[in-house]
């Protein structure tokens, strides 16, 4: 099982190799804006999941919104350890 610190580890080795066909490197290139809405999006997914569709699909959801947090991370050049300091 896939934890957030392996994640973040494989979206900033495809920021670095940029491989052909990763997602993760068209929503980069996409930029912090597009980030930005995925992420809104995703965070809307997750409320309507939680409220109306069970819990494997809230946390299907979860993951996604992760995902896209992730990859904002990852474009603004932000580590896990300058999150977590604020928790
Ligand atoms: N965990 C994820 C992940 N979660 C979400 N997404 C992307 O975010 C999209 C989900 O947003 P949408 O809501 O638009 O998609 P959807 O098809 O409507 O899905 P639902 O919300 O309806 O479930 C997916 O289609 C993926 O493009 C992800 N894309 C990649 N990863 C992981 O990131 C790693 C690198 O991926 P690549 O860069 O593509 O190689 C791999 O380990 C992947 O598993």
């Amino acid at each position: 099982m896939k934890t957030f610190d392996d994640l973040f580890a494989e979206l900033t080795e495809k920021a670095r190799t940029r491989p052909e066909g990763s997602g993760t490197v068209a929503e980069l290139d996409a930029g912090v804006h597009q980030i930005g809405k995925k992420i809104v999006e995703e965070a809307a997914e997750v409320w309507m999941a939680a409220e109306y569709e069970g819990d494997e699909r809230t946390s299907e959801e979860i993951s996604q919104l992760i995902y896209h947090l992730q990859v904002l991370m990852v474009a603004k050049g932000l580590t896990p350890a300058d999150v977590w300091r604020h928790l």
